[in-house]
């Protein structure tokens, strides 16, 4: 990891964009102390703030209408999670426009950047039919390469009791339709909910996905145990996400594989359950990333700050491990190395902390301590 309080120069001007793609090719030239500094066009003094890179947020659900605030409150006093509230927010999205969509989209992608989020994965899976899955992948392009494609999210309400017809449907023309718009694909497999996926219908979606040259995702272990992180392993994906419920068997797999455990903390902090066991994954060797999952269901927040409090409070994560979690986690899980460290060569993303150290991130929970940084000249 990147020392975060070495100070960085950055070539070039540039403006950074959300999916971390340079608007004029900033790149990081040199890093170290500024004793050795080279000579600059231009010196910013952050008078002994820490810098670090700005946050990979590698799962979110951004493109989305629709509010469920009373099912939050149901579950605090005590309702249980099990993705029935999805179709709720398929139906608000469906009926949205998409200058509507566009605008909200823009806000989510202003809060997480005001909150030092670089680069960010957009997922559809609040539309459901052909054209609205395209729809929303269309407008999460507008703002970053890193789409995903989440047909498989929930069998919607009109394909009740006839799951394989929609697995048919997600895995032919829809995908067909959706790839050039999407980066990723991801299927929420979760055997013991009545919404989602199990193994085999998971299976034929990840596969259908990878023939048609998209990168692999999964939705697993959010609810109980399942096949979803052993799939995903077995078939290669860049990341399993959730892992709240993990087997020995998960674990092996993931301590032996190039697939990142993605935990979303949010999720376990607004569903009020329990931490995923993120010393098991660090200690057994497996790559861990931190995301927001930003949703309006499980986790409406797009604070990668808090997920960072939350990784070190609830999941004893250090404050150096959440935040590797949070940038170079985060783009190992999005299979990008140009992102998530402040390396020469890579873009010059930088978050600037109103803090001497990252470990103000969990020590001051709640605080807007991060903010990315516009190199303009
Ligand atoms: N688990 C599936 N999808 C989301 C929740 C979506 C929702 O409830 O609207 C998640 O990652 O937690
Ligand atoms: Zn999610």
């Amino acid at each position: 990891m990147p020392d975060p309080r070495a100070s960085a120069e950055a070539s070039g001007t540039r403006r950074a964009t959300p999916d971390g793609g340079p608007a004029s090719g900033g790149r990081v030239a040199w890093v170290g102390l500024a004793a050795g500094a080279p000579a600059a066009d231009r010196v910013i003094d952050v008078d002994g703030r820490a810098v670090v890179p700005s946050f990979v947020d590698s799962h979110t659900h951004l493109a989305f209408a629709g509010d469920r605030a009373s099912e939050f409150t149901a579950r605090m006093a005590g309702a249980p999670y099990d993705g029935g509230g999805i179709a709720s927010t398929v139906a608000a999205t469906r009926g949205s426009s998409a200058e509507a969509l566009r605008a909200r989209l823009a806000a989510f992608v202003a809060e997480a950047r005001a909150q030092g989020t670089g680069t960010i994965e957009i997922k559809s899976g609040y539309g459901l039919t052909v054209v609205d899955e395209v729809r929303l992948l269309q407008l999460a392009r507008e703002v970053t390469s890193e789409t995903t494609f989440l047909g498989a999210h929930v069998v919607p309400t009109e394909y009740a009791g006839r799951a394989d017809d929609y697995v048919d449907l997600v895995t032919g023309s829809m995908l067909a339709e959706c790839a050039p718009h999407a980066r990723w694909i991801d299927v929420f497999c979760e055997p013991g909910s009545p919404h989602a996926f199990d193994g085999d219908q998971a299976r034929a979606v990840l596969v259908a996905g990878r023939r048609a040259g998209l990168g692999l995702r999964v939705h697993a272990g959010q609810l109980g145990p399942g096949p979803g992180v052993r799939l995903g392993v077995e078939l290669g994906a860049a990341a399993v996400d959730h892992c709240t419920h993990l087997t020995d068997a998960d674990l092996d797999a993931l301590a032996g594989s190039d697939t990142v455990a993605t935990l979303l903390p949010g999720v376990e902090f607004s569903t009020r359950s329990p931490y995923p066991d993120a010393r098991a994954l660090l200690d057994a060797g497996v790559r861990v990333a931190l995301a927001t999952d930003c949703n309006p269901g499980t986790s409406f927040t797009s604070s990668m700050p808090l997920c960072i409090a939350l990784a070190v409070r609830e999941m004893h994560m250090t404050p150096a491990e959440a935040l590797w979690a949070a940038t170079a986690g985060g783009a190992l899980a999005l299979r990008r190395d140009d992102v998530g460290h402040l390396g020469v060569g890579a873009h010059a993303d930088l978050t600037v902390l109103e803090a001497p150290s990252h470990e103000h991130l969990a020590y001051r929970p709640g605080v807007p301590l991060a903010r990315t940084m516009a190199l303009v000249t």
